[in-house]
């Protein structure tokens, strides 16, 4: 029988493949960093044949580190980063655009006609997402508006759009398969979360013909086999996930109520609510957790946009640090901020203030602000943002959380993992596996073919790595916090015209 599952984690700023034995363990992995495109202010895309490049180029790399025979993967699961958007020719299989990534912002002038038409309670409704440039829909849009002749091209049928899910594994079929899953399609908004369909109406207000999109499928499915080509056997593709969703299965979150926080590029806080789409009073969205044992699960989400992207913002573009685990040693350098915050809204805010036209800003210099307190007060904007979000999951699901379950790059600093549960006033458990997007999406890809029976055995493959507890007394978490809320005062509606 084979040993492995494989999975792609296709992520904002790099693609990684990682090989999971049957104890949920990494046998090796390997990512490769590519181009980020800022064409304008607010404007950000991906090259989709360079994301193709380096994850099939991860994936054989992987397989060669680890030493293993393909024929011992018994499924490679998919995951990625969500709403980023291809469109391709379906008789070339060449991209018409760029992909346009989930942080841009080009489209936000086509949401506010939707707002300003009303159109957005209707969207809110079927879709459980709040009327924002982040999402599918209005990308797509743009691109047949923008690019010459692709509507045409599109009403005839000769355009595919799918989201990196569906462009890998519309590649790795080479152009056999194109699909994506529940949850990748919940973030489109245009998918109805309640009927599991293509809203026609949504579809009809943004003008996109339904022939381009993908067959939606459950999220542990065999959706088809890698071409001989490629590995040299056939293996099934048998998970697909978006990101934030596969790290809430990663983390084994299946009872309502669970839920975990990822720290990556951005930070993504999800609440499992079972088998019951929970509308938000709050800013968060609903949103499908997964398709799996014939049902649907649901989960509330609070989307930050900008987290680990700010420490790689200290390192590019500021140039303060060398590498991002550096800027746990600045922090710690010194005591607190010396009254400085930094609210990183580069992409404007998403979860609870659905500001696109926030920016970034840095508040409270002083003579004596240093690079230090900057650092520091970058990495504390992280725990901040994800407080603002953990008030209006608590608030929406009337669950008062006991600890938090974290994860991904940016959870590895410990300085911010320690500040996030004296902010938070509430325990921080950070897992052994710290990858759970992959890990949940090999899971997905396992139970499909049978590598694992049911989620109880997944369950036990969870370990605590480390446990923070609260440190900070409460009079000074209300007053830090404070602040903070006034600097994001500050930091809204900036680039409004
Ligand atoms: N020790 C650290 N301290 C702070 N940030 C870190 C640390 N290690 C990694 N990061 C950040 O983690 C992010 C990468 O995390 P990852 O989960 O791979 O993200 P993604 O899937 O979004 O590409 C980067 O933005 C990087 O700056
Ligand atoms: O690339 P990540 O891991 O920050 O995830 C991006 C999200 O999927 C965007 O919704």
């Amino acid at each position: 029988m084979a040993k492995y599952i494989m999975a792609f984690d296709q992520g904002t700023t790099s693609s990684r493949a990682i090989i999971f034995d049957h104890s949920g363990k990494i046998v090796a992995s390997q990512n490769q960093e590519f181009k980020q495109i800022y064409p304008k202010p607010g404007w950000v895309e991906h090259d989709p044949m360079e994301i193709w490049g380096t994850q099939i180029g991860v994936a054989k790399g992987v397989i060669e580190k680890a030493g293993i025979n393909p024929k011992d993967i018994a499924a490679i699961g998919i995951t990625n980063q969500r709403e980023t958007t291809v469109v391709w020719d379906k008789n070339t299989g060449k991209p018409i655009y760029n992909a346009i990534v989930w942080q841009c912002r080009r489209t936000a002038p086509i949401c506010d006609e939707l707002k300003n038409k009303g159109f957005d309670k209707k969207i809110r409704e079927k879709t459980g997402l709040v009327v924002d440039a982040y999402f599918s829909g209005t990308k797509i849009k743009w691109i047949l508006d923008n690019v010459e002749g692709a509507r045409e091209k599109a009403e005839k049928g000769e355009l595919l759009f799918g989201n990196i899910d569906t462009w890998l594994i519309w590649n790795l079929t080479r152009g056999k398969v194109h699909v994506t899953d529940y949850s990748n399609a919940s973030r489109t908004m245009i998918f109805n979360i309640h009927e599991l369909k293509w809203d026609k109406e949504i579809l009809a207000e943004l003008n996109i013909p339904e022939q381009m999109l993908p067959e939606v499928k459950p999220s542990s499915y065999v959706y088809g086999y890698t071409d001989k080509s490629i590995f040299g056997v056939e293996i099934p593709i048998a998970g697909d996930a978006g990101d934030q969703q596969a790290a809430l299965f990663g983390q084994a979150c299946f009872k309502p109520g669970m839920a975990k926080n990822t720290y990556g590029t951005g930070c993504f806080m999800l609440m499992n609510t079972g088998e019951k789409a929970v509308p938000s009073n709050t800013g968060l969205l609903s949103t499908i957790a997964w398709g799996i044992d014939g049902k649907v699960e649901y989960a509330l989400e609070g989307s930050i946009f900008i987290a680990g992207a700010a420490i790689q913002w200290l390192r590019d573009e500021l140039r303060i640090i060398d590498n991002s685990p550096q800027s746990e040693e600045y922090a710690m350098k010194v005591e607190d901020t010396n009254g400085v915050y930094v609210v990183p809204a580069f992409v404007g805010l998403g979860a609870p203030y659905w500001d696109m036209y926030a920016r970034g800003t840095i508040v409270g210099l002083t003579r004596g602000a240093k690079r230090e307190h900057i650092i520091r007060a970058t990495l504390e904007s992280i725990a901040y943002q994800t407080r603002d979000v953990l008030e209006a999951m608590q608030e929406d699901s009337g669950i008062k959380l006991q600890a938090l379950k974290v994860d991904g790059g940016t959870s590895a600093n410990n300085f911010l993992m320690q500040f996030q549960s004296d902010i938070l006033g509430v325990p921080v458990d950070r897992p052994q596996v710290i990858e759970t997007t992959a890990l949940g999406a090999s899971y997905l890809a396992g139970l499909a073919v049978g590598f694992w029976n049911s989620r109880e055995e997944i369950e036990k493959n969870w370990n605590v790595d480390k446990h923070f507890e609260p440190a900070m007394d409460n009079e000074k978490r209300e007053k830090l916090y404070k602040g903070w809320k006034k600097a994001v005062e500050r930091a809204m509606k900036w680039a409004e015209e």
